[in-house]
């Protein structure tokens, strides 16, 4: 019983395209404040906002890909590739570890299944964040990752009760493949 707890806590987490049958997970991590403080929005999304968004994403446009991460057979978060622009080549990227699963290396691995998408099945040139300059840990991942900070945005969003600067980070295909040659 102990080995399945340890094996479980260290399980490589896998990307799978978002669900309908996701939602209600998606719900609840934009509900928590403390979640969406870091996403700069405040924490109120339907459930129906949810839907048509979701049918508006299925009916068209390749403006955006979410996925699910999964690990250990178990919903533990959710990265996306927003405004995907196939002129210049360039998205966002935005995640979120569920509260109760964050510390497990998830968030590495998850960001590096999403640039590994972005770069070899999008061919795209470059991904870029945004991130609250006091989020030490998400930059560390980040950095960690290959972004590096391009500059800082002052007082850029309010959340919870404060303006925030955001560091903008970016990632360019060739170094990312480059890196991945060597590693
Ligand atoms: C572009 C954007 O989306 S920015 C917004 C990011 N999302 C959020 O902040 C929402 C709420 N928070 C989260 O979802 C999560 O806490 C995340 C995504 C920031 C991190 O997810 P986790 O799964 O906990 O991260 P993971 O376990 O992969 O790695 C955390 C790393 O940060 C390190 N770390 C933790 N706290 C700190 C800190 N205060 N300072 C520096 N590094 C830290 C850990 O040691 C670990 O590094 P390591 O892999 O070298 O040991």
């Amino acid at each position: 019983m102990a080995d399945a707890t340890i094996s479980e806590t260290f399980a490589a987490p896998r990307l799978r395209a978002l669900e309908r049958a996701d939602l209600a997970f998606v719900h609840g991590l934009f509900n928590d404040p403390d979640v969406m403080r870091y996403w700069f929005e405040p924490a109120h999304v339907t459930l129906t906002d949810l839907e048509e968004t979701f049918a508006q994403q299925q009916r068209g446009g390749d403006r955006e890909r979410r996925f699910i991460v999964e690990a250990a057979g178990r919903r533990v978060g959710l990265v996306e590739l927003v405004y995907i622009d196939h002129v210049h080549r360039n998205c966002e990227f935005q995640i979120i570890i569920a509260p109760g699963e964050q510390g497990r290396g998830y968030a590495g691995a998850a960001t590096r299944g999403a640039l590994d998408f972005a770069f070899r099945a999008l061919n795209l040139h470059k991904v870029y964040l945004l991130v609250d300059t006091e989020n030490a840990a998400a930059i560390h991942v980040y950095e960690k990752a290959g972004f590096i900070v391009e500059g800082v945005l002052r007082s850029e969003f309010f959340a919870d009760g404060a303006y925030r600067d955001a560091t903008r980070m970016g990632i360019f295909q060739n170094d990312y493949l480059a890196a991945e040659r060597r590693a």
